[in-house]
Protein backbone atom coordinates (compact mmCIF):
# COMPACT_ATOMS: atom_id res chain seq x y z
CA UNK A 1 0.00 0.00 0.00
CA UNK A 2 2.87 2.49 -1.08
CA UNK A 3 1.50 6.47 -1.11
CA UNK A 4 1.20 7.35 -4.69
CA UNK A 5 -1.79 9.46 -6.10
CA UNK A 6 -2.05 13.01 -4.17
CA UNK A 7 -4.67 15.73 -4.41
CA UNK A 8 -3.57 19.28 -3.53
CA UNK A 9 -6.83 21.38 -3.44
CA UNK A 10 -6.23 25.18 -2.29
CA UNK A 11 -7.74 28.97 -4.31
CA UNK A 12 -3.63 29.85 -3.85
CA UNK A 13 -2.07 29.43 -7.62
CA UNK A 14 1.40 30.04 -5.86
CA UNK A 15 0.76 27.35 -3.44
CA UNK A 16 -0.79 24.56 -5.56
CA UNK A 17 2.41 24.89 -7.42
CA UNK A 18 5.26 24.99 -4.99
CA UNK A 19 3.18 21.85 -3.50
CA UNK A 20 2.86 19.89 -6.80
CA UNK A 21 6.17 20.94 -8.08
CA UNK A 22 7.90 19.59 -4.91
CA UNK A 23 5.50 16.63 -4.79
CA UNK A 24 6.02 15.66 -8.29
CA UNK A 25 9.66 15.73 -7.69
CA UNK A 26 9.44 13.20 -5.56
CA UNK A 27 7.54 10.32 -7.94
CA UNK A 28 4.50 10.82 -7.02
CA UNK A 29 0.88 11.71 -9.42
CA UNK A 30 -0.54 14.81 -8.23
CA UNK A 31 -3.91 16.21 -9.12
CA UNK A 32 -4.75 20.42 -8.54
CA UNK A 33 -8.30 21.58 -7.29
CA UNK A 34 -8.64 25.30 -7.25
CA UNK A 35 -11.87 25.33 -4.79
CA UNK A 36 -13.47 22.70 -2.49
CA UNK A 37 -15.98 21.83 -5.50
CA UNK A 38 -13.83 20.61 -7.33
CA UNK A 39 -11.67 18.46 -5.00
CA UNK A 40 -15.15 16.72 -3.86
CA UNK A 41 -15.38 15.92 -7.76
CA UNK A 42 -11.93 14.75 -7.90
CA UNK A 43 -12.44 12.92 -4.83
CA UNK A 44 -15.08 11.08 -5.75
CA UNK A 45 -14.06 10.00 -8.95
CA UNK A 46 -10.43 9.48 -8.68
CA UNK A 47 -8.36 7.04 -6.06
CA UNK A 48 -5.82 9.10 -4.12
CA UNK A 49 -4.38 8.00 -1.28
CA UNK A 50 -3.80 11.78 0.18
CA UNK A 51 -5.25 14.98 0.01
CA UNK A 52 -4.08 18.11 1.04
CA UNK A 53 -6.76 20.23 1.58
CA UNK A 54 -6.97 24.25 2.46
CA UNK A 55 -9.02 24.89 5.22
CA UNK A 56 -10.21 28.36 3.62
CA UNK A 57 -11.59 27.93 -0.03
CA UNK A 58 -14.46 29.77 -1.47
CA UNK A 59 -17.67 27.44 -1.60
CA UNK A 60 -17.00 24.17 0.13
CA UNK A 61 -14.24 25.05 3.13
CA UNK A 62 -11.28 22.68 3.93
CA UNK A 63 -13.63 21.19 7.42
CA UNK A 64 -16.60 20.82 5.39
CA UNK A 65 -14.70 18.50 2.61
CA UNK A 66 -13.09 16.89 5.90
CA UNK A 67 -16.46 15.47 6.55
CA UNK A 68 -17.59 14.67 3.05
CA UNK A 69 -13.98 12.85 3.09
CA UNK A 70 -15.23 10.69 5.85
CA UNK A 71 -18.55 9.58 4.25
CA UNK A 72 -17.24 8.89 1.13
CA UNK A 73 -13.97 7.73 1.22
CA UNK A 74 -13.21 6.65 4.77
CA UNK A 75 -9.93 5.48 4.29
CA UNK A 76 -8.34 8.71 2.52
CA UNK A 77 -6.35 10.59 4.78
CA UNK A 78 -6.30 13.71 4.87
CA UNK A 79 -3.96 16.59 5.78
CA UNK A 80 -5.62 20.05 6.18
CA UNK A 81 -3.62 23.40 5.57
CA UNK A 82 -4.58 26.36 7.71
CA UNK A 83 -3.43 29.89 7.37
CA UNK A 84 -3.17 31.29 10.75
CA UNK A 85 -1.89 28.81 13.46
CA UNK A 86 -4.27 29.01 15.08
CA UNK A 87 -5.13 25.87 17.77
CA UNK A 88 -8.61 26.14 17.38
CA UNK A 89 -8.60 25.31 13.50
CA UNK A 90 -6.09 22.73 14.34
CA UNK A 91 -8.20 21.08 16.88
CA UNK A 92 -10.95 21.25 14.63
CA UNK A 93 -9.38 19.59 11.93
CA UNK A 94 -8.18 16.57 14.13
CA UNK A 95 -11.55 16.02 15.70
CA UNK A 96 -13.12 15.96 12.47
CA UNK A 97 -10.78 12.92 11.50
CA UNK A 98 -7.90 15.06 9.53
CA UNK A 99 -4.96 12.58 9.80
CA UNK A 100 -2.19 15.96 9.99
CA UNK A 101 -2.31 19.62 9.77
CA UNK A 102 -0.16 22.01 8.59
CA UNK A 103 0.44 25.88 9.21
CA UNK A 104 1.10 27.89 6.10
CA UNK A 105 3.64 29.31 5.21
CA UNK A 106 5.74 26.01 5.64
CA UNK A 107 9.01 25.06 4.88
CA UNK A 108 9.09 21.96 2.60
CA UNK A 109 11.12 20.27 4.69
CA UNK A 110 7.48 20.34 6.86
CA UNK A 111 5.89 18.38 3.61
CA UNK A 112 8.77 15.58 3.23
CA UNK A 113 8.03 15.14 6.84
CA UNK A 114 4.22 14.56 6.45
CA UNK A 115 4.76 12.48 3.73
CA UNK A 116 7.06 10.30 5.77
CA UNK A 117 4.56 9.98 8.41
CA UNK A 118 1.79 9.37 6.22
CA UNK A 119 3.50 6.27 3.82
CA UNK A 120 4.06 4.95 7.51
CA UNK A 121 0.79 4.63 8.23
CA UNK A 122 -0.30 3.66 5.07
CA UNK A 123 2.36 0.71 5.53
CA UNK A 124 0.82 0.08 9.29
CA UNK A 125 -2.67 0.46 8.27
CA UNK A 126 -1.74 -2.71 4.73
CA UNK A 127 -0.49 -4.67 7.70
CA UNK A 128 -3.24 -4.49 10.24
CA UNK A 129 -5.52 -5.30 7.28
CA UNK A 130 -3.75 -8.16 6.56
CA UNK A 131 -3.75 -8.99 10.01
CA UNK A 132 -6.74 -8.88 10.55
CA UNK A 133 -7.85 -11.26 7.32
CA UNK A 134 -5.32 -13.50 8.70
CA UNK A 135 -7.08 -13.38 12.49
CA UNK A 136 -10.54 -13.78 10.72
CA UNK A 137 -8.91 -16.43 8.54
CA UNK A 138 -7.68 -18.80 11.52
CA UNK A 139 -10.40 -17.76 13.47
CA UNK A 140 -13.01 -19.19 11.00
CA UNK A 141 -10.12 -22.08 10.33
CA UNK A 142 -10.13 -23.27 13.79
CA UNK A 143 -13.46 -21.97 15.22
CA UNK A 144 -15.76 -23.02 12.91
CA UNK A 145 -19.20 -23.71 14.53
CA UNK A 146 -20.98 -26.56 13.40
CA UNK A 147 -24.73 -27.68 13.38
CA UNK A 148 -27.68 -27.50 11.14
CA UNK A 149 -30.86 -27.67 13.92
CA UNK A 150 -33.14 -25.22 14.72
CA UNK A 151 -31.84 -24.01 17.91
CA UNK A 152 -28.43 -23.48 16.12
CA UNK A 153 -29.81 -21.55 13.34
CA UNK A 154 -31.37 -19.29 15.73
CA UNK A 155 -27.65 -18.58 17.19
CA UNK A 156 -26.47 -17.82 14.00
CA UNK A 157 -29.26 -15.54 13.68
CA UNK A 158 -29.04 -13.87 16.85
CA UNK A 159 -25.19 -13.58 16.33
CA UNK A 160 -25.60 -11.54 12.67
CA UNK A 161 -27.98 -9.27 14.67
CA UNK A 162 -26.26 -8.66 17.82
CA UNK A 163 -22.36 -8.86 16.19
CA UNK A 164 -21.95 -5.48 14.47
CA UNK A 165 -23.72 -3.19 17.64
CA UNK A 166 -22.08 -2.78 21.14
CA UNK A 167 -25.16 -4.61 22.93
CA UNK A 168 -24.59 -6.80 25.98
CA UNK A 169 -25.19 -10.29 25.76
CA UNK A 170 -25.96 -13.34 27.52
CA UNK A 171 -25.10 -16.60 26.85
CA UNK A 172 -26.68 -19.40 28.91
CA UNK A 173 -26.32 -22.65 28.22
CA UNK A 174 -24.87 -25.97 30.18
CA UNK A 175 -20.93 -26.39 30.13
CA UNK A 176 -19.33 -27.61 27.30
CA UNK A 177 -22.08 -26.48 25.26
CA UNK A 178 -19.84 -23.94 23.22
CA UNK A 179 -20.45 -20.61 24.75
CA UNK A 180 -17.30 -19.25 24.77
CA UNK A 181 -17.20 -20.13 20.69
CA UNK A 182 -20.14 -18.09 20.51
CA UNK A 183 -19.00 -15.17 22.47
CA UNK A 184 -15.58 -15.35 20.01
CA UNK A 185 -17.92 -15.61 16.99
CA UNK A 186 -19.44 -12.46 18.14
CA UNK A 187 -16.43 -10.61 18.60
CA UNK A 188 -15.23 -11.40 15.34
CA UNK A 189 -18.04 -10.21 13.65
CA UNK A 190 -18.11 -7.06 14.96
CA UNK A 191 -16.38 -3.76 14.47
CA UNK A 192 -13.97 -4.84 17.55
CA UNK A 193 -12.14 -7.63 15.14
CA UNK A 194 -8.39 -6.71 15.32
CA UNK A 195 -8.86 -5.50 18.67
CA UNK A 196 -8.47 -7.52 21.77
CA UNK A 197 -10.54 -10.45 22.57
CA UNK A 198 -10.24 -10.83 26.53
CA UNK A 199 -11.57 -13.96 28.50
CA UNK A 200 -12.32 -14.25 32.06
CA UNK A 201 -13.58 -17.48 33.60
CA UNK A 202 -14.90 -15.89 37.00
CA UNK A 203 -14.84 -19.95 38.56
CA UNK A 204 -11.35 -20.36 37.69
CA UNK A 205 -10.09 -17.72 40.04
CA UNK A 206 -9.90 -17.36 43.53
CA UNK A 207 -11.63 -14.61 44.92
CA UNK A 208 -9.47 -12.60 46.39
CA UNK A 209 -7.69 -12.46 43.11
CA UNK A 210 -10.82 -12.05 40.93
CA UNK A 211 -10.85 -7.94 41.81
CA UNK A 212 -7.03 -7.01 40.81
CA UNK A 213 -7.32 -9.97 37.92
CA UNK A 214 -10.24 -7.20 36.18
CA UNK A 215 -9.21 -3.63 37.37
CA UNK A 216 -5.47 -4.33 37.89
CA UNK A 217 -3.24 -2.89 40.72
CA UNK A 218 -0.78 0.33 41.16
CA UNK A 219 2.56 -0.94 41.76
CA UNK A 220 2.90 -0.94 45.61
CA UNK A 221 -0.97 -1.58 45.90
CA UNK A 222 -0.55 -4.09 48.48
CA UNK A 223 2.56 -6.41 49.46
CA UNK A 224 3.90 -8.32 46.13
CA UNK A 225 2.75 -5.33 44.10
CA UNK A 226 6.08 -4.82 42.42
CA UNK A 227 5.14 -3.20 39.57
CA UNK A 228 1.73 -2.12 37.87
CA UNK A 229 -0.83 -4.57 36.66
CA UNK A 230 -3.64 -3.52 33.87
CA UNK A 231 -6.68 -5.33 34.63
CA UNK A 232 -8.88 -7.80 32.21
CA UNK A 233 -10.93 -4.63 31.48
CA UNK A 234 -7.73 -2.45 30.20
CA UNK A 235 -6.20 -5.27 28.46
CA UNK A 236 -9.61 -5.45 26.46
CA UNK A 237 -10.06 -1.93 25.57
CA UNK A 238 -11.77 -1.32 22.46
CA UNK A 239 -12.69 -4.97 22.00
CA UNK A 240 -14.28 -7.44 24.07
CA UNK A 241 -14.34 -8.85 27.38
CA UNK A 242 -16.08 -12.42 27.87
CA UNK A 243 -16.72 -12.90 31.64
CA UNK A 244 -17.27 -16.75 31.80
CA UNK A 245 -19.65 -18.05 34.54
CA UNK A 246 -20.46 -14.32 35.78
CA UNK A 247 -22.89 -16.14 38.24
CA UNK A 248 -19.91 -16.82 40.52
CA UNK A 249 -19.09 -13.44 40.65
CA UNK A 250 -19.11 -12.44 44.11
CA UNK A 251 -21.75 -9.44 45.20
CA UNK A 252 -19.13 -6.88 46.38
CA UNK A 253 -17.21 -7.34 42.63
CA UNK A 254 -21.03 -7.42 41.02
CA UNK A 255 -21.46 -3.93 42.33
CA UNK A 256 -17.84 -2.78 40.69
CA UNK A 257 -18.42 -4.01 37.47
CA UNK A 258 -21.79 -2.28 37.63
CA UNK A 259 -20.05 0.59 38.46
CA UNK A 260 -17.69 0.22 35.08
CA UNK A 261 -20.43 -0.61 32.99
CA UNK A 262 -22.34 2.71 33.81
CA UNK A 263 -19.28 5.19 34.08
CA UNK A 264 -16.99 3.48 31.28
CA UNK A 265 -14.25 3.97 33.40
CA UNK A 266 -11.75 1.59 36.09
CA UNK A 267 -9.92 2.46 39.13
CA UNK A 268 -6.72 0.13 39.51
CA UNK A 269 -6.84 -0.98 42.96
CA UNK A 270 -4.37 1.33 44.93
CA UNK A 271 -5.24 4.28 42.35
CA UNK A 272 -7.33 6.99 42.28
CA UNK A 273 -7.04 7.57 38.44
CA UNK A 274 -10.54 7.06 36.54
CA UNK A 275 -9.51 5.03 33.18
CA UNK A 276 -11.51 5.38 30.26
CA UNK A 277 -12.49 2.12 28.74
CA UNK A 278 -14.46 1.30 25.62
CA UNK A 279 -15.52 -2.18 26.47
CA UNK A 280 -17.78 -4.88 25.21
CA UNK A 281 -19.17 -7.27 27.74
CA UNK A 282 -20.32 -10.61 26.80
CA UNK A 283 -21.20 -12.72 29.66
CA UNK A 284 -21.99 -16.39 30.14
CA UNK A 285 -23.44 -18.32 32.70
CA UNK A 286 -23.96 -22.39 33.30
CA UNK A 287 -26.41 -21.25 35.98
CA UNK A 288 -30.21 -19.92 35.93
CA UNK A 289 -29.13 -16.27 36.80
CA UNK A 290 -32.62 -15.37 37.25
CA UNK A 291 -33.36 -18.05 40.05
CA UNK A 292 -29.52 -16.36 41.60
CA UNK A 293 -31.63 -13.19 41.52
CA UNK A 294 -34.42 -14.34 43.28
CA UNK A 295 -32.00 -15.93 45.99
CA UNK A 296 -30.17 -12.43 46.08
CA UNK A 297 -26.72 -14.09 45.10
CA UNK A 298 -26.80 -11.86 42.08
CA UNK A 299 -28.01 -8.55 41.53
CA UNK A 300 -30.95 -7.46 39.79
CA UNK A 301 -29.50 -4.23 38.47
CA UNK A 302 -26.43 -5.87 36.98
CA UNK A 303 -28.60 -9.00 35.11
CA UNK A 304 -30.70 -6.72 33.50
CA UNK A 305 -27.41 -4.86 32.33
CA UNK A 306 -25.88 -7.71 31.51
CA UNK A 307 -29.07 -9.58 29.81
CA UNK A 308 -29.49 -7.05 27.01
CA UNK A 309 -29.87 -9.84 24.41
CA UNK A 310 -30.27 -13.42 25.87
CA UNK A 311 -28.38 -16.06 23.69
CA UNK A 312 -29.32 -20.10 24.80
CA UNK A 313 -27.21 -22.56 24.27
CA UNK A 314 -29.42 -26.00 23.94
CA UNK A 315 -27.57 -29.09 25.38
CA UNK A 316 -26.73 -31.32 22.23
CA UNK A 317 -29.06 -34.56 23.78
CA UNK A 318 -31.77 -32.19 22.63
CA UNK A 319 -30.32 -31.00 19.48
CA UNK A 320 -29.19 -34.89 18.38
CA UNK A 321 -29.19 -33.80 14.60
CA UNK A 322 -26.28 -32.11 15.00
CA UNK A 323 -24.19 -34.91 16.15
CA UNK A 324 -23.54 -36.41 12.61
CA UNK A 325 -22.27 -33.31 11.82
CA UNK A 326 -19.95 -32.30 14.76
CA UNK A 327 -18.41 -35.68 14.78
CA UNK A 328 -17.01 -35.89 11.29
CA UNK A 329 -16.02 -32.46 11.82
CA UNK A 330 -14.22 -33.21 14.79
CA UNK A 331 -12.89 -36.33 13.09
CA UNK A 332 -11.89 -34.05 10.02
CA UNK A 333 -10.26 -31.52 12.48
CA UNK A 334 -8.38 -34.27 14.86
CA UNK A 335 -6.91 -36.65 12.00
CA UNK A 336 -5.91 -32.85 10.68
CA UNK A 337 -4.03 -32.13 13.64
CA UNK A 338 -2.66 -35.20 13.85
CA UNK A 339 -1.36 -36.09 10.63
CA UNK A 340 -3.09 -39.01 10.06
CA UNK A 341 -5.34 -40.04 6.91
CA UNK A 342 -9.27 -38.81 7.30
CA UNK A 343 -11.04 -41.37 9.59
CA UNK A 344 -14.48 -42.46 9.16
CA UNK A 345 -17.71 -43.72 11.33
CA UNK A 346 -19.66 -46.80 10.42
CA UNK A 347 -23.08 -46.47 10.34
CA UNK A 348 -23.74 -48.50 13.61
CA UNK A 349 -21.19 -46.10 15.28
CA UNK A 350 -22.76 -43.16 14.02
CA UNK A 351 -25.82 -44.49 15.85
CA UNK A 352 -24.15 -45.64 19.11
CA UNK A 353 -23.03 -41.70 19.18
CA UNK A 354 -26.41 -40.02 18.18
CA UNK A 355 -28.10 -42.01 21.18
CA UNK A 356 -25.57 -41.05 23.86
CA UNK A 357 -26.78 -38.25 26.01
CA UNK A 358 -23.47 -36.44 26.48
CA UNK A 359 -24.15 -34.47 29.56
CA UNK A 360 -20.87 -33.14 28.72
CA UNK A 361 -22.07 -31.44 25.18
CA UNK A 362 -19.91 -30.53 22.52
CA UNK A 363 -16.46 -30.79 24.81
CA UNK A 364 -17.49 -34.24 25.83
CA UNK A 365 -18.38 -35.33 21.97
CA UNK A 366 -15.33 -33.50 20.72
CA UNK A 367 -12.52 -35.75 23.18
CA UNK A 368 -14.55 -38.67 22.90
CA UNK A 369 -13.64 -38.82 19.03
CA UNK A 370 -10.33 -37.48 19.46
CA UNK A 371 -9.61 -40.39 22.11
CA UNK A 372 -11.03 -42.91 19.84
CA UNK A 373 -8.82 -41.20 16.45
CA UNK A 374 -5.42 -41.69 18.87
CA UNK A 375 -6.39 -44.95 19.71
CA UNK A 376 -7.61 -46.84 16.94
CA UNK A 377 -5.70 -47.87 13.82
CA UNK A 378 -8.04 -48.84 11.89
CA UNK A 379 -9.53 -46.01 9.60
CA UNK A 380 -13.32 -46.89 10.38
CA UNK A 381 -14.30 -46.67 13.39
CA UNK A 382 -16.56 -49.46 15.23
CA UNK A 383 -18.30 -49.22 18.46
CA UNK A 384 -15.85 -50.71 19.85
CA UNK A 385 -13.95 -48.24 19.62
CA UNK A 386 -16.34 -46.31 22.24
CA UNK A 387 -16.11 -47.94 24.89
CA UNK A 388 -16.82 -45.56 27.34
CA UNK A 389 -20.82 -45.46 25.76
CA UNK A 390 -23.06 -47.55 26.51
CA UNK A 391 -24.68 -45.91 29.28
CA UNK A 392 -27.97 -44.00 28.71
CA UNK A 393 -28.33 -41.15 31.42
CA UNK A 394 -32.07 -40.69 32.12
CA UNK A 395 -35.79 -40.97 30.47
CA UNK A 396 -37.34 -44.15 28.88
CA UNK A 397 -35.82 -46.21 25.64
CA UNK A 398 -36.28 -44.52 22.30
CA UNK A 399 -35.92 -45.61 18.88
CA UNK A 400 -32.48 -43.92 19.15
CA UNK A 401 -31.96 -45.76 22.30
CA UNK A 402 -32.96 -48.83 20.75
CA UNK A 403 -30.42 -48.74 18.05
CA UNK A 404 -27.63 -48.21 20.76
CA UNK A 405 -28.56 -51.42 22.19
CA UNK A 406 -28.45 -52.96 18.94
CA UNK A 407 -24.83 -51.22 18.05
CA UNK A 408 -23.93 -52.24 21.51
CA UNK A 409 -24.80 -56.34 21.30
CA UNK A 410 -23.33 -56.26 17.85
CA UNK A 411 -20.33 -54.94 19.81
CA UNK A 412 -20.44 -57.71 22.71
CA UNK A 413 -20.98 -60.22 20.14
CA UNK A 414 -18.10 -59.66 17.95
CA UNK A 415 -15.90 -59.22 20.93
CA UNK A 416 -17.33 -63.02 22.43
CA UNK A 417 -17.74 -64.53 19.24
CA UNK A 418 -14.41 -63.87 17.62
CA UNK A 419 -13.19 -67.62 17.61
CA UNK A 420 -16.52 -68.96 15.75
CA UNK A 421 -14.45 -69.67 13.06
CA UNK A 422 -13.26 -71.99 15.48
CA UNK A 423 -16.28 -73.30 16.71
CA UNK A 424 -18.15 -76.57 16.30
CA UNK A 425 -21.61 -76.49 15.02
CA UNK A 426 -23.82 -75.99 17.93
CA UNK A 427 -26.72 -74.43 19.39
CA UNK A 428 -25.37 -70.30 19.53
CA UNK A 429 -28.51 -69.12 18.04
CA UNK A 430 -30.37 -69.90 21.85
CA UNK A 431 -27.45 -69.61 23.46
CA UNK A 432 -27.11 -66.02 22.28
CA UNK A 433 -30.78 -65.12 22.41
CA UNK A 434 -30.98 -66.30 25.95
CA UNK A 435 -28.60 -63.93 26.67
CA UNK A 436 -30.53 -61.27 25.52
CA UNK A 437 -33.86 -62.63 26.78
CA UNK A 438 -32.79 -62.99 30.74
CA UNK A 439 -31.81 -59.93 31.34
CA UNK A 440 -34.70 -58.14 29.57
CA UNK A 441 -37.22 -59.98 31.52
CA UNK A 442 -35.34 -59.59 34.73
CA UNK A 443 -35.36 -56.12 34.13
CA UNK A 444 -38.80 -55.72 32.98
CA UNK A 445 -39.78 -57.88 36.12
CA UNK A 446 -37.88 -55.62 38.30
CA UNK A 447 -39.75 -52.35 37.11
CA UNK A 448 -43.06 -53.97 37.82
CA UNK A 449 -42.35 -55.66 41.03
CA UNK A 450 -42.50 -59.08 39.94
CA UNK A 451 -46.31 -58.26 38.34
CA UNK A 452 -46.09 -61.04 35.88
CA UNK A 453 -49.06 -59.63 34.19
CA UNK A 454 -47.98 -56.51 34.07
CA UNK A 455 -44.87 -57.45 32.62
CA UNK A 456 -46.24 -59.85 29.85
CA UNK A 457 -48.27 -56.41 28.94
CA UNK A 458 -45.04 -54.32 28.36
CA UNK A 459 -43.00 -57.43 26.87
CA UNK A 460 -45.95 -58.04 24.10
CA UNK A 461 -46.38 -61.55 25.29
CA UNK A 462 -48.74 -63.81 26.60
CA UNK A 463 -48.66 -64.70 30.49
CA UNK A 464 -48.17 -68.51 29.70
CA UNK A 465 -45.23 -67.79 27.55
CA UNK A 466 -43.67 -65.71 29.98
CA UNK A 467 -44.35 -68.09 32.68
CA UNK A 468 -42.86 -70.25 30.74
CA UNK A 469 -39.63 -67.99 30.08
CA UNK A 470 -38.99 -67.84 33.52
CA UNK A 471 -38.83 -71.13 34.30
CA UNK A 472 -36.60 -72.10 31.37
CA UNK A 473 -34.46 -69.22 31.90
CA UNK A 474 -34.29 -69.83 35.60
CA UNK A 475 -35.24 -66.34 36.62
CA UNK A 476 -35.30 -65.78 40.31
CA UNK A 477 -38.78 -63.72 41.03
CA UNK A 478 -38.42 -62.44 44.51
CA UNK A 479 -41.46 -60.79 45.79
CA UNK A 480 -41.17 -57.46 47.55
N1 LIG B 1 -21.24 -25.90 17.67
C1 LIG B 1 -19.95 -26.20 17.79
N2 LIG B 1 -19.21 -26.47 16.71
C2 LIG B 1 -17.90 -26.79 16.82
N3 LIG B 1 -17.25 -26.87 17.97
C3 LIG B 1 -17.93 -26.62 19.09
C4 LIG B 1 -19.33 -26.26 19.06
N4 LIG B 1 -19.74 -26.05 20.33
C5 LIG B 1 -18.67 -26.26 21.12
N5 LIG B 1 -17.59 -26.59 20.38
C6 LIG B 1 -16.24 -26.92 20.90
O1 LIG B 1 -16.43 -27.56 22.16
C7 LIG B 1 -15.48 -27.13 23.12
C8 LIG B 1 -16.19 -26.50 24.30
O2 LIG B 1 -16.78 -25.25 23.90
P1 LIG B 1 -16.75 -23.95 24.83
O3 LIG B 1 -15.47 -23.89 25.62
O4 LIG B 1 -17.08 -22.80 23.97
O5 LIG B 1 -17.95 -24.31 25.81
P2 LIG B 1 -18.49 -23.52 27.08
O6 LIG B 1 -19.96 -23.61 27.02
O7 LIG B 1 -17.85 -22.18 27.14
O8 LIG B 1 -17.97 -24.44 28.25
P3 LIG B 1 -17.79 -24.05 29.82
O9 LIG B 1 -19.14 -23.61 30.31
O10 LIG B 1 -17.37 -25.35 30.41
O11 LIG B 1 -16.74 -23.00 29.86
C9 LIG B 1 -14.57 -26.16 22.38
O12 LIG B 1 -13.42 -26.85 21.93
C10 LIG B 1 -15.41 -25.69 21.22
O13 LIG B 1 -14.60 -25.29 20.14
Amino acid sequence: MSLNRILVADDEESMRWVLSKALRKKGFTVDLARDGEEALRQIQAGDYDLAILDIKMPGITGLDLLDRVRELKSDLLVVIMTAEASMKNAVEAMKRGAYDYITKPFDLDIIDAIIEKVSKARELTAQMSILREEIKERYLLEKTIVGNSVAMREVYKTIGKVAPSDITVLIQGESGTGKELIARAIHFNSKRIGKPFIALNCAAIPKELLESELFGFEKGAFTGAVERKLGKFEQANGGTLFLDEIGDMPLDLQAKILRVLQEKEVTRTGGSQNIAVDVRIVAATNQNLEEQVRQKQFREDLYYRLNVVPLQLVPLRERKEDIPLLVDYFLGKTCTELEVPIKKCAPDTMNLLAAYDWPGNVRELENTIKRAVILSSDPLLTPADFPGLHIQHKGGPTAADELSLEALVDMKLRASLTNLDKMESGDIYNLVLKQVERPLIRFVLEKTRSNQVKAAEILGINRNTLRKKIQELAIDIRKD
